[in-house]
């Protein structure tokens, strides 16, 4: 029989879930070195936000086949590692989005009539009616930042409750938004004229302490923040400082930069900050939700049957898995390379099969390449199961063709994004060997294989310039490892295309753009 271990306390009728296919162990709050030593007899781990799956957990984990997370966010669990090891990532992706918003009102209601401190006053035998004196939210404006599953939500009840909405979320249609009764702006203009902030976005390298000191200049005196999504996206240190001199009225917080919180400077401060405990998945409907939603999961890959939420492998049938696997991952690769040149927010995606490849199934491929389109925005929490729905949701257009003339390579893949900030193709092929090659970049011939760091440019085709760019960034010690130009004609435009060892650093880009003869310029992340 398999056996799955529970690492956190996850609601009875998942174990009972569990249980009819595995011997279940509950054991939570074990320390890392502790999860590694008896890891190796599991075939599935089960967690909410309290265990850190490590890479080195999942490295001694030689029987692991899932891990199944009871919530949506799955940073607290190393994919990348997981994914190479083949171990399956499942999520519940929906089961907590009514807790976590309706902890965000919670919190925003408690912040502007001070619940917690009078309650407190109370207990203590006061009755003090001046200290407490609140705000309304009605008629005030509440700036949502991300407008998914989550942010969509608390806009419903915040309209209801009377309140003007502006949302920030650069991969959101105006329309969609407009549907929710949002107003879409900057991020600017929303930190500039909201009465309340609150963050439904997850932590991701741009959204890390995307309030700071900065963004809290622009805020008003009167501006109360609530974060019930993810620590780190506010910067705790200048949330201290400007709450302490008074720069903005309150914030309420249920997510840390470290958690459990240890010493923090936040404590010391009186009724214009709230702090939870990371509860809004905390109820007794989405923990039934979540240890529903993940335990069935579990029990069904522990009976080889696909996962319906994996966060990092396709629930396909296996036999079709495993001949469309290579084209799977070419698609999604040359996806999220075209989103990334195309960056804003995608307004359409055309994607056709080539050659040999336009005699397979397309569905899964379309799949993946709006899984790879999608993955700036969402992290994992885009799969193969929703990357469809999503992309709908964000007022993608979808076009699927076929050109099964075209005979280069065995098959090759051509996709072309429409957005907001410009258009943008790529194309992209399988080597014998299985081996992924971009061939072309905005119709300009290439064969270079994709690098996790990448630079792209456009360019005017003259003496000098390959040289520049690779002197400009050996003055930033960024090592460059390979380099190619594509061009159609001699000395008109071209591509050129830099695998890099290490991320961009900061300002470099701007570097780049002021070579003479560069028109453009692109980072790319694979
Ligand atoms: N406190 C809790 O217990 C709790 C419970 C559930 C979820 N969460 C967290 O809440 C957050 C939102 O969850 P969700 O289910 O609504 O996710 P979701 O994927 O449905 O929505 C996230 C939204 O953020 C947008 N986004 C991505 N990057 C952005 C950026 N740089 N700027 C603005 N918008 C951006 C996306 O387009 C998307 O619409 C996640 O971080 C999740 O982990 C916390
Ligand atoms: O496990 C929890 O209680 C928190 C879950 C929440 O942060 C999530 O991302 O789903």
């Amino acid at each position: 029989m398999p056996k799955v271990l529970v690492c956190d306390p996850i609601d009875q009728v998942g174990i009972d879930i569990l249980s009819q296919v595995a011997q279940v162990d509950v054991k939570t709050g074990l320390p890392t070195e502790e999860l590694v030593k008896i890891v190796p007899e599991y075939d599935a781990l089960m967690i909410r936000s309290g265990t850190r799956v490590t890479q080195e957990i999942i490295e001694a984990g030689a029987q692991l086949k899932i891990i199944g997370r009871a919530g949506v966010g799955v940073d607290n669990v190393d994919v990348p590692a997981a994914t190479r090891k083949g171990i399956v990532v499942v999520n519940s992706p929906e089961g907590n989005t009514i807790a976590a918003a309706e902890h965000a009102l919670a919190l925003m209601l408690s912040l502007s009539r001070h619940i917690p401190e009078a309650n407190q006053s109370v207990k203590d035998s006061q009755w003090d009616r001046k200290r407490f004196i609140g705000t309304e939210v009605y008629k005030k404006t509440l700036g949502i930042v991300g407008l998914g599953k989550i942010g969509s939500h608390v806009a419903a009840a915040a309209k209801a409750m009377g309140m003007k909405l502006l949302a920030y979320d650069p991969f959101i249609s105006a329309e969609r938004a407009e549907q929710i009764g949002c107003r879409l702006v900057e991020l600017d203009l929303l930190f500039q004229e909201s009465d309340y902030i609150t963050l439904h976005i997850p932590k991701t390298p741009e959204t890390t302490h995307l309030i700071n000191a900065d963004a809290i200049a622009k805020m008003k005196p009167t501006t109360r923040i609530i974060n019930c999504a993810r620590g780190g996206i506010i910067d705790e240190e200048a949330l201290f400082t400007a709450l302490k001199e008074g720069r903005i009225a309150g914030a309420a917080l249920d997510v840390f930069e470290s958690e459990p919180l240890g010493e923090s400077s936040l404590r010391q401060l009186g009724q214009e900050v709230i702090l939870t405990p990371h509860l809004g998945a905390s109820t007794a409907e989405a923990q039934v939700n979540v240890a529903v939603d993940v335990a069935e999961q579990i029990r069904d890959v522990l009976l080889g049957l696909p996962a319906r939420s994996a966060v990092n492998i396709p629930g396909l049938h296996p036999d079709v898995m495993e001949q469309l696997r290579p084209y799977l991952q070419l698609a999604e690769t040359l996806g999220n390379l075209v989103g990334q040149l195309a960056g804003g927010r995608v307004e359409s995606l055309e994607i056709r099969l080539q050659g040999e490849l336009a005699n397979n199934q397309s569905q899964p491929i379309v799949v993946a390449a709006l899984k790879g389109l999608l993955s700036q925005a969402l992290r994992e929490r885009v799969n193969y199961v929703n990357a469809s729905i999503e992309a709908k949701e964000r007022g993608i257009r979808v076009v699927e063709t076929r050109d099964s003339a075209r005979q280069d390579y065995m098959g090759s893949l051509h996709l072309e994004a429409k957005g907001t900030l410009g258009q943008h193709s790529v194309t992209g092929a399988l080597l014998g060997d299985g081996e992924i090659r971009i061939t072309d970049v905005d119709e300009f011939p290439i064969n270079v294989p994709p690098n996790r760091y990448m630079v792209f440019t456009r360019h005017r085709d003259m003496p000098g310039i390959i040289g520049k760019i690779g002197s400009l960034l050996g003055s930033f010690n960024v090592n460059i490892a390979s380099m190619q130009v594509g061009r159609k004609i001699v000395r008109g435009d071209a591509v050129m295309v830099l695998s890099i060892d290490d991320p961009l650093p900061e300002g470099i880009l701007a570097e780049i753009l002021k070579v003479p003869g560069i028109r453009d310029a692109y980072t790319v992340t694979l």
